[in-house]
């Protein structure tokens, strides 16, 4: 699902974010990217999503390489993956169902499709019967989920997610870990960035490690 040979990423006027990584995630796997603030977490997630491009070397995902990848390849690479974010980035002036849905409504998807779809994601995510609500009305932990509802909507192969459980307590985190497990169960590919090492260590997945820039550990994910 995902292959990175030898990439590298410069930002303008820095060194190197990441220096040839190298790394294998097979579709339907799952694993934790672990690394001090600052060792690359964010920019390895970022270029898979196309939201930085890579400096030097190739990146793959599905087969497609997207190092190569044109600006109008940009949005079809998209659908294809659902991005989780630490603030889970909810617009607070639109209901829980409205948030959900943006992501249908973006590919132009038929009303009566979107409604059943944003309601089979808010059961997933244990949310079913909030859609009027407003986001500022739930919890850190439900509104989390509403983020999480919002990146499955659209049924994506690959689930990213940035330091997802930053701002819970421990118990609300299990829930969510819990919850990426279920997707991944069901065979969508997951990668975790996370700091959270003592909740990553009671999980049987890969842990991929980054210091400085550079994968410590082969980058080869098993299933599993
Ligand atoms: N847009 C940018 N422009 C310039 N430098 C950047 C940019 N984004 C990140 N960097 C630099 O790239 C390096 C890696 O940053 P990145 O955000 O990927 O790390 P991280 O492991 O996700 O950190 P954290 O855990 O603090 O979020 C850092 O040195 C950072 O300062």
């Amino acid at each position: 699902m995902i292959r990175f040979d030898n990439v590298s990423k410069r930002y303008p006027g820095g060194k190197d974010a990441l220096h040839a990584v190298n790394l294998h995630m097979p579709a339907g796997s799952m694993a934790f990217l672990t690394g001090h603030s600052g060792a690359g977490k964010s920019t390895l997630l970022k270029l898979i999503a196309l939201l930085e491009r890579t400096t030097r070397g190739q990146l793959f995902l599905d087969g497609e390489n997207l190092s190569r990848a044109p600006k109008r390849r940009i949005p079809m690479v998209r659908r294809k993956i659902g991005m989780i974010f630490q603030n889970h980035r909810l617009l607070f002036d639109r209901t829980v169902f409205d948030n959900v849905a943006l992501p249908l409504v973006i590919a132009g998807h038929r009303h009566q499709e979107i409604g059943r779809r944003v309601r089979a994601a808010l059961d997933k995510v244990g949310l079913l019967g909030h859609e009027r609500a407003f986001p500022i009305t739930l919890s850190g932990g439900e509104q989390q989920r509403v983020g999480i509802a919002r990146a499955v909507v659209n049924k994506p192969k690959l689930l990213l997610a940035d330091e997802p459980t930053g701002n819970l307590d421990p118990d609300l985190s299990r829930d969510i870990m819990h919850l990426f497990e279920q997707f991944n169960q069901v065979g969508v590919t997951v990668l975790i960035a996370s700091h959270d090492l003592d909740l990553i260590s009671r999980m049987p997945y890969e842990r991929l490690h980054l210091e400085h820039g550079q994968l410590l550990n082969s980058g080869e994910v098993a299933m599993a």
